[in-house]
């Protein structure tokens, strides 16, 4: 991704440390942190450092990289093994934590006792599954592209863009071809409570490429889609089940109802590794509650009532049947059709 005329992926592997830009401070200071220990990952992914489902899942496997260089070679297996699992704890909604995390375990354990081999192989694999997200994520964007008509309004949910992931994005890879086809688009930004990820990340990344588009309240896209002013929902996905249901960002399920009422396409984007084939169906998935105080204060700064509880599912479920088409690197499905790829 492009900012401020320069190329950046949203998490990378140098120097023996993971680096990773700190989305919690976009759009108001860009600052990039680096770890170099796995530990400080698993806090970097619960505070929401570095999130979005690829994001996640390239942090969670160059984690385990850095695991194998520092793990002392008397443990190694039972470090990496601890390493894995603290790793896959952190946030349990997104399937694709535990598919970068598994991956880069399963090939560095391959070659224990050449721990130096191991440690080679660690990175190795870490950057393949990161080069594989982006290959993947530009691939949707082009297969998604053919979807999107001249002069769309398209509504889109939380941040699926190349901050979500390593680059491209997903739900903004396809926005991002298509604008650079020149169809004329526009995009309606879901703010995206309570951590705003549409109107801090997927505002200030379509900023940055000169994208039309308004941040709207999460509230307000009923009343644009009664004035027939979306013409295609697009968003991205932290798991896809067997069946076809999603997990997305909470929220998500309400702007499918409304798709669904209006007679509007309403799409999500996802690589592979987004997908759980041993999950059958949504209500399998778990989701993930996080703080209520995300909800009840901002920088610290009660916006609710402090007496008050608030619960704070970060995610929903959309069943197949609200789904028109799931956009993967092979091509648009059917979501019951969809996991079938992956198994292909
Ligand atoms: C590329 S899809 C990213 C997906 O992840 C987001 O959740 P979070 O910001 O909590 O990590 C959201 O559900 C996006 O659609």
């Amino acid at each position: 991704m492009q900012i401020d005329g320069k190329q950046y992926l949203s998490v990378w592997f140098e120097n023996e440390r993971v680096k990773m830009i700190d989305q919690n401070k976009l759009p108001f200071e860009f600052r990039i942190a680096e770890y170099s220990n796995y530990l400080e990952i698993c806090d970097a992914i619960r505070e929401m450092t570095v999130r979005g489902a690829p994001a996640i899942g390239a942090a969670g496997a160059y984690a385990i990289a850095l695991a194998a260089q520092n793990a002392p070679e008397e443990k190694f297996r039972a470090y990496l093994r601890t390493a894995r699992d603290e790793l896959i704890a952190t946030r349990p909604t997104a399937i694709d934590l535990r598919n970068g995390v598994n991956y880069v375990y399963e090939q560095t354990i391959k070659f224990i006792p050449d721990y130096r081999h191991s440690r080679q192989v660690a990175i190795l694999a870490a950057r393949e599954f990161a080069k594989k997200s982006i290959d993947d994520c530009y691939q949707i964007g082009k297969i998604g592209s053919e979807i999107v008509p001249q002069g769309a309004r398209i509504l889109t949910h939380c941040n699926a863009g190349a901050l979500a992931t390593v680059d491209w994005g997903t739900a903004l890879a396809v926005i991002r071809i298509a604008h650079q086809q020149n169809k004329d688009i526009f995009v309606y930004v879901d703010e995206t409570r309570p951590r705003f990820q549409g109107a801090r990340l997927t505002a200030f990344e379509l900023e940055q490429e000169g994208i039309p588009h308004t941040i709207i309240t999460d509230s307000a896209s009923g009343f644009y889609f009664w004035k027939k002013e979306i013409d295609l929902v697009i968003t991205g996905a932290d798991r896809i089940c067997l069946n076809g249901d999603i997990a997305n960002k909470i929220g998500t399920y309400e702007k499918a109802v409304l798709a669904k009422e209006h007679k509007v396409p309403f799409y999500v984007a996802a690589p592979f590794s987004t997908f759980d084939l041993t999950t059958k169906e949504g209500a399998d998935i778990p989701i993930e509650i996080r703080d209520e105080d995300e909800i009840k204060r901002i920088n610290g700064t009660y916006l609710a009532n402090p007496g008050s509880p608030a619960l704070n599912p970060s995610f929903d479920i959309t069943p197949a049947k609200l789904i028109t088409g799931i956009i993967t690197p092979k091509g648009i499905f059917k979501p019951k059709d969809a996991a079938r790829q992956v198994q292909i």
